[in-house]
């Protein structure tokens, strides 16, 4: 288990060391147009599984996007303080 802050900090890391099979670093250097691709593709499995599935799933489904979208603050150069500073 590991807070949205720790997942953060090691996604950064795989950017930064580039390690091999790495998931996050094939997804970054496919580009923010395939990133945004996941979001919204994740997004709709949030609804999907909030409307007809358990509540089970739709916490795994909320996790990928949640992480779908550290990708995205990752590669477009944004922090959790950049985030947060919206909240
Ligand atoms: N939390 C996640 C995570 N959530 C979702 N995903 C990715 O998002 C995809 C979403 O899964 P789907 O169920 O939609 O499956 P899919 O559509 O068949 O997936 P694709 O074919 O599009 O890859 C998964 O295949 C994973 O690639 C994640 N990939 C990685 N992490 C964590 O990120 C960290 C770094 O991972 P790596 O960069 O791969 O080392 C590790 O701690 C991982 O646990």
């Amino acid at each position: 288990m590991k807070t949205f802050d720790e997942l953060f900090s090691e996604l950064s890391e795989k950017q930064a060391l580039r390690p091999e099979g790495s998931g996050t670093v094939r997804e970054l250097d496919a580009g923010v147009h395939a990133i945004g691709k996941k979001i919204v593709e994740e997004a709709a499995e949030v609804w999907m599984a909030a409307e007809y599935q358990s509540d089970t799933e739709t916490a795994e489904e909320i996790s990928q996007l949640l992480y779908h979208l550290q990708v995205m603050m990752l590669a477009k150069g944004l922090s959790p303080a950049d985030i947060y500073r919206h909240l």
